[in-house]
């Protein structure tokens, strides 16, 4: 992909993540709706690079996408226990907007920033805590239905879907990341589910990066580390997208601690 990557949400978690193990590997245009300060841009990318919008706006992002070639969109309201206006407006609205826009500009595909909360339902009493554990071999794999445990699952099963219909009524290749429990350094510390889930900095980059240079049509992926306790498979996203992990939260203690003490 020699066409700059635009990247919506860069300022936050998993763009920052992102732009940390891949930022000079791609010629990027970075937007938020928050200016970023210059330690959040990647070496060789200047405030040219940087457009400070809000993905809800049509105009704005039709701007943005001119000469794209990949987009990673990222930016919504992340919080599990968001309200359903806001949900609508940033994770809804924004997403068709920035679909829309992508079409329109000739774009080639799309990495959507899905969730493991819009399958978090699966997660039942009778499942659990069994399912977070090694021995359990229960999986999804991606073709379930959604299942969302909250509104905030529910706006992002609905960007799933739009994603579905852009690919399908106009050939967008699209990729949505149902991504886990992003954490640097080490797994969420004390939360079984959290470890589980847990996805790297460096396996998030090395995935998003993976989004960018693969050839798909529409896929549906979860986005965790290589851990040796999952409910989650990643046998798609190794197929498809060309990914290998390299962490895994079984090398950590429950408290967080790498097992072998470095
Ligand atoms: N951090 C995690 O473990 C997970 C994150 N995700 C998804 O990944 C994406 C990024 O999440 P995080 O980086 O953790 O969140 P974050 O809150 O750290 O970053 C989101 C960024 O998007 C920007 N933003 C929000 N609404 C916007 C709008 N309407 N227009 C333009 N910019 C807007 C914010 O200013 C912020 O910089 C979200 O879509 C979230 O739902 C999904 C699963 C897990
Ligand atoms: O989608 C998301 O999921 C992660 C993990 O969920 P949690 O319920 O275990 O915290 C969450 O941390 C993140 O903010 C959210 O966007």
């Amino acid at each position: 992909m020699d066409d700059p990557v635009l990247l919506t949400g860069a300022g936050g978690r998993v763009g920052q993540a992102i732009l940390h193990g891949i930022g000079e590997g791609h010629e990027w245009r970075l937007l938020d709706r928050e200016p970023l300060s210059a330690d959040r841009l990647p070496p060789g990318v200047t405030d040219d690079d940087v457009i400070v919008e809000d993905v809800t706006d049509t105009t704005a992002m039709t701007e943005a996408m001119d000469g794209v070639g990949a987009v990673i969109h990222l930016a919504g309201d992340p919080r599990p226990e968001a309200p359903w206006n806001s949900v609508l407006e940033n994770n809804i609205d924004g997403t068709q907007t920035v679909f829309e826009a992508a079409v329109d500009a000739g774009v080639e595909k799309v990495a959507f920033a899905s969730s493991n909360h819009a399958v978090s339902a699966y997660e039942t009493d009778t499942r659990t805590p069994d399912m977070y554990r090694t021995d359990d071999d229960y999986r999804l794999d991606g073709t379930e239905l959604p299942r969302p445990g909250n509104l905030y699952g529910v706006s992002k099963a609905a960007g799933e879907t739009l994603g579905r219909y852009y690919h399908d009524s106009e050939g967008l290749s699209v990729v949505c990341v149902r991504i886990g429990n992003l954490t640097a350094d080490h797994p969420p510390r004390n939360y079984e589910r959290g470890q589980a889930m847990w996805l790297s900095h460096r396996d998030c980059a090395h995935l998003f990066d993976r989004c960018i240079r693969a050839d798909y049509g529409y896929e549906i992926v979860y986005g965790i580390s290589d851990n040796e306790r999952k409910y989650y498979s990643i046998e798609r996203a190794k197929e498809v997208l060309g990914y290998e992990p390299q962490d895994d939260s079984a090398a950590y203690t429950l408290a967080g601690e790498p097992r072998d003490g470095t």
